[in-house]
């Protein structure tokens, strides 16, 4: 499980995570939802221990944000994106190195499954932004961790490219991890999604499993979140 309690966020003297606290349960594909700027990417990095924070708690398991929980989570956002100049093979050999869990019969079988022309010995500046986009998230789907943090994996990517990423996130993914993935492209992830956490200015604004807003409300995730924000101004 990862637990966030009163977690604050400072940059200067502006509040991007104001008080948060959060229990991410095991075993599910959550989705993080909130406006631009609302502070996703800050939770993530926070949480994928690459963005400091100021005030609270954060827990991984029974570990802080850091190495050891680093050894758990296997994170995509544009903040550790690949150098341009880096070959494939050698992304590959760095995932190798870096990452024990790292499964390359995994990452190459998610490749095959895109059926895109991936060659080894071509640069990560020589594919294309979709390429490129499927290159990063079959590296981070291709450890076998315990949770995935994939921060907004749709983003300016076709709708192609989108149906392969449902498609490698359905298929390659045990079923006992947990996947927190962030978007502000609420239909694209309405039907991956188990539960929802809704963001608005760097607040937690609502928590439900979906099931429970289809059933007993009979709301789409979006009128959830519009009803969210409005109950947050
Ligand atoms: N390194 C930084 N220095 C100063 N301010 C920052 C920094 N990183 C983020 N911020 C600010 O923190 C706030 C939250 O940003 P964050 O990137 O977490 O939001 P987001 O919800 O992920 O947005 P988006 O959907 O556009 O990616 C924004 O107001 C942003 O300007």
């Amino acid at each position: 499980m990862i637990e966030v309690k009163n977690l604050s966020k400072f940059y200067d003297k502006q509040t991007v995570l104001d008080n948060i606290s959060l229990q991410v349960e095991s075993g599910k594909i959550i989705g993080l939802l909130g406006s631009s700027g609302s502070g996703k990417t800050t939770l993530m990095g926070i949480i994928g221990g690459i963005i400091p924070f100021n005030k609270g708690e954060v827990h991984i398991e029974q570990y802080p944000p850091g190495k050891e929980s680093k050894a758990i989570v296997s994170m995509l956002t544009e903040r550790n994106a690949l150098p341009k100049r880096m070959k494939v093979k050698d992304a590959v050999h760095f995932f190798k190195t870096m990452y024990q869990d790292f499964n390359e019969k995994k990452f190459h079988d998610i490749i095959k499954s895109t059926h895109m022309q991936l060659h080894m010995d071509k640069r990560v500046n020589q594919l294309s932004k979709g390429m490129q986009q499927l290159l990063r998230l079959a590296l981070t789907l291709g450890r076998d961790a315990k949770y995935y943090l994939l921060d907004e994996p749709l983003g300016g990517v076709d709708v192609f490219i989108k149906e392969q990423v449902m498609n490698i996130l359905f298929g390659y993914v045990d079923e006992e991890a947990t996947i927190l993935l962030s978007t502000h492209l609420i239909p694209d992830i309405e039907m991956l999604i188990e539960q929802v956490i809704f963001m608005d200015k760097g607040a937690i604004v609502g928590v439900h499993a979906c099931e429970d807003l289809r059933a007993e409300k009979g709301q789409s995730i979006k009128q959830a979140f519009k009803e969210a924000i409005r109950w947050g101004d």
